[in-house]
């Protein structure tokens, strides 16, 4: 017998993974405008955020929420973060029990500081809860370049009987049991990709870019660790992989905010400007919040917040972190240091 997947939140990624997803199964990817449903359905073509890539006949949209979600068997949430809750509040009238859910947002939300996993045990118990994560740039899966992602859930027979569901010749899924450290990973690493972005912005060189990348991730696998994560998994396609992919593309939207604050535009004339979203902006803070709580150094974040929120440039943070000091590189990463 068929899943049926219901897939929540037609923008970029959303999209692309109600497409993988449609190869394997039947697929209902909810769109907020009407518009935007019929022209995927009819059109199998995403205007609004995929315009050049073309998506497989058997995906239907609808923006009727009841319709996409009463009959699915796998849940999966692609709304940003700041929207995730609300959107899920929605969702759960309609969503029959147990469910399992899979989330594709990389964000903390403001005020709770919770995980968007943690969100879904809240709003709907019971319920299976899983990420899907990696480096996995929407339209380059789209445009058929191969990419691996992580399927993390507890419960590892779930997650390997959801692994099928995504997998395409091309793109491979693999399982891993630490939900909070692939969750953390795909979340931090926004943060990161800002400082990258601001660094090229600046005129900085590859050097620069492979120390904010290494350091980087010193401050995720810091913090992760404190929140609860493995040591391992930050070197894995969650972590280590994902911070590669999302602090060199062109095609990151973290990367992109980054390199115009390093040019010297205005975050807030950055966001106008765009259409879709740089979860890493908001999320800075909640890092930064949850960082002081764990006595978590974390000199690039900090930077990043305070660019971001607080109206230092881009050009200061820099100066700010070269004057430092330096100690071991592992402190706070390697249990003895
Ligand atoms: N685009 C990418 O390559 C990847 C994105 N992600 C993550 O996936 C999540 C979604 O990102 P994208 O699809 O790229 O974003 P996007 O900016 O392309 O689209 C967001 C979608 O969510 C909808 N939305 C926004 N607020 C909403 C709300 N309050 N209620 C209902 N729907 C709402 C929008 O209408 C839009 O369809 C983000 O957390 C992002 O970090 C993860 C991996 C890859
Ligand atoms: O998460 C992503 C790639 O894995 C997408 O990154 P951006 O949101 O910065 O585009």
């Amino acid at each position: 017998m068929d899943i049926r997947v219901a897939v929540i939140g037609a923008g970029s990624w959303g999209t692309t993974v109600a497409a993988l997803a449609a190869r394997n199964t039947p697929t209902t990817l909810w769109a907020r405008r009407p518009e935007l449903a019929e022209q995927i359905t009819t059109e199998h073509r995403n205007g609004d955020y995929l315009p050049d890539h073309d998506l497989p006949d058997a995906l239907v949209a609808t923006a009727d929420l009841e319709e996409a979600v009463r009959d699915c068997d796998v849940l999966v949430m692609a709304v940003p973060s700041q929207g995730f809750r609300g959107a899920l509040e929605d969702v759960a009238e309609h969503l029959r029990p147990w469910v399992p859910v899979v989330s594709l947002t990389k964000g903390l939300e403001i005020g709770t500081r919770m995980r968007m996993s943690e969100i879904v045990t809240e709003v709907v118990p019971g319920h299976p809860v899983g990420v899907l994560t990696g480096p996995n740039l929407a339209k380059e899966i789209l445009a058929g370049h191969a990419a691996a992602a992580v399927m993390a859930m507890d419960d590892h027979n779930v997650a390997q009987a959801l692994q099928g569901l995504f997998r395409g010749e091309l793109f491979r899924v693999y399982t891993n049991e630490d939900v909070v450290g692939c969750e953390l990973g795909g979340v931090l690493k926004n943060v990161i990709a800002i400082a990258a972005g601001m660094a090229d912005g600046l005129g900085a060189g590859d050097n620069t870019r492979a120390a904010v990348i290494t350091r980087g991730l010193a401050e995720i696998s810091r913090l992760g660790i404190a929140l609860g994560g493995e040591p391992f998994t930050f070197s894995g396609l969650a972590g280590m992989g994902d911070l590669i992919a999302t602090c060199t593309s062109t095609q990151s939207r973290n990367r992109h905010v980054g390199e115009r604050l390093g040019r010297g535009e205005s975050i807030d004339e950055i966001i106008a400007a765009m259409n879709m979203v740089a979860e890493g902006v908001k999320t800075s803070r909640v890092v930064m919040e949850l960082a002081g709580e764990n006595g978590c150094e974390m000199p690039i974040a900090a930077e990043v917040e305070a660019v971001c929120h607080e109206g230092r440039t881009a050009l200061e943070a820099y100066t700010g972190l070269l004057k430092r000091d330096s100690g071991h590189e592992l402190a706070g990463v390697r249990p003895d240091l």
